[in-house]
């Protein structure tokens, strides 16, 4: 594997110090010294096992209302640092060329997260739908490369959503993989119809969780539970901020129950999971295997994601020093993506013009 199959921007810029952990935004720009950024960072970190008070500045952290953010932004008070955050992590769409420059010779796979990438996101996790323009873009580059959704949701609940049986599809954070039901020109691959299930040991304890945190939490106004299948997600979104720590105590003390399963964070949302080291960037290097491509250097993974989830993907590629990592935000976070779009509609044009990149220099002649 060589270094060179790492796509990144051409701008030289140095990669912020890595915290290792995503970071939402507004950073508190106006804040006077590194005490109170370290604060800050510090809380958007996964919550660990401490006071309460913690765990609410990290939910609190955990995604900017769009309402806060965009104000911020209206107000000029973060150009700098936008711009700044621009230059190392430029948009996929004005770096196209450079991108699809990289892919020469090599076979793209494409990894897609869901909410947030392919989906708006919404208040209530039932309604993420995904437009048809966007399954008809997701369809198209189905057809050209291979093609996975990666999310945090149970794999049924996130096929229902995308209704594409030519991909794959990883559910739970990776922990339920599976390959098509419909066959495509992909699909001769070895991964036809694996099926990995790595925490399936899990499963009773994550229903006796699912259950408990339903009862437990029915006294909190706008709370969520969903049963992803080998984790749990407890919604935040819609709960008043002044019912969060007795929810975060809920969650902590259901935890204490079960050393066995950790809490992440999303954006707006708690989760539960195995203990087991599996995330996200072990599904895509899973997922690149059972393609055939374990050991290539003649492979492009391409990752797109909006998720602190997602970051384990992107640290993956970065490690392997192969492929191209795309986050989707519209404001400066830690990542370790190279790239950036705003939005799930751009996450739509980049992939239409790689469908449409692909379409043409099939049909240019090769001399
Ligand atoms: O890995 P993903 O596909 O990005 O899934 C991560 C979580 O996404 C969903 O929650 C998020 O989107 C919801 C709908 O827009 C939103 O209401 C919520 O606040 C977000 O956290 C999903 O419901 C979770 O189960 C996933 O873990």
């Amino acid at each position: 594997m060589t270094r060179q199959s790492m796509v990144m921007p051409e701008v030289a810029v140095p990669m912020p110090p890595n915290t290792a952990s995503l970071f939402a935004y507004p950073p508190p720009r106006a804040a006077p010294g590194v005490a109170v950024r370290k604060k800050y960072i510090q809380a958007q970190m996964d919550i660990g096992p401490g006071r309460i008070n913690g765990w609410v500045e990290s939910m609190r952290a955990s995604s900017p209302t769009h309402a806060k953010a965009a104000a911020v932004l209206a107000a000029g008070a973060v150009d700098d640092e936008r711009a700044a955050w621009m230059v190392r992590h430029p948009s996929a769409l004005s770096k196209f060329d450079q991108i699809v420059a990289a892919s020469k010779g090599k076979k793209i796979v494409m990894f897609l997260d869901y909410d947030g990438t392919l989906s708006p996101i919404v208040d209530d996790p039932d309604a993420a739908f995904m437009s048809d323009t966007m399954r008809r873009a997701v369809r198209r580059v189905a057809k050209h490369f291979p093609t996975a959704i990666v999310s945090g949701r149970c794999r049924d609940k996130v096929f229902e959503f995308v209704k594409l049986a030519e991909l794959y599809y990883a559910g739970s954070h990776g922990m339920d993989i599976k390959g098509p039901t419909k066959a495509s020109r992909h699909n001769e691959a070895k991964a036809k119809g694996v099926l990995f299930q790595p925490a399936s040991k899990f499963l009773p304890m994550i229903e006796q969780v699912h259950d408990s945190l339903i009862e437990k939490t029915k006294c909190i106004p706008g709370s969520k539970v969903e049963n992803n299948k080998f984790c749990v997600s407890v919604h935040f979104r819609c709960v008043d901020e002044k019912s969060w720590s007795t929810l975060a105590e809920i969650v902590k003390g259901e935890l204490k129950e079960y050393p066995k399963l950790k809490l992440t964070q999303g954006r707006k949302v708690l989760e539960i999971r195995p203990t087991i080291k599996w995330d996200k960037g072990k599904a895509l290097e899973f997922l690149l295997e059972s393609l055939g491509f374990a050991d290539c250097t003649d492979v492009l993974p391409v990752y797109i994601g909006d998720d602190r989830t997602d970051e384990d993907a992107f640290k993956v590629l970065q490690k392997r020093g192969q492929g191209v990592g795309i986050v989707v935000s519209k404001y400066p976070k830690d990542t370790h993506a190279s790239y950036s779009l705003q939005e799930p509609a751009e996450v739509m044009e980049f992939l239409l013009r790689l469908v449409e990149w692909e379409r043409l220099s099939r049909a240019r002649p090769k001399w």
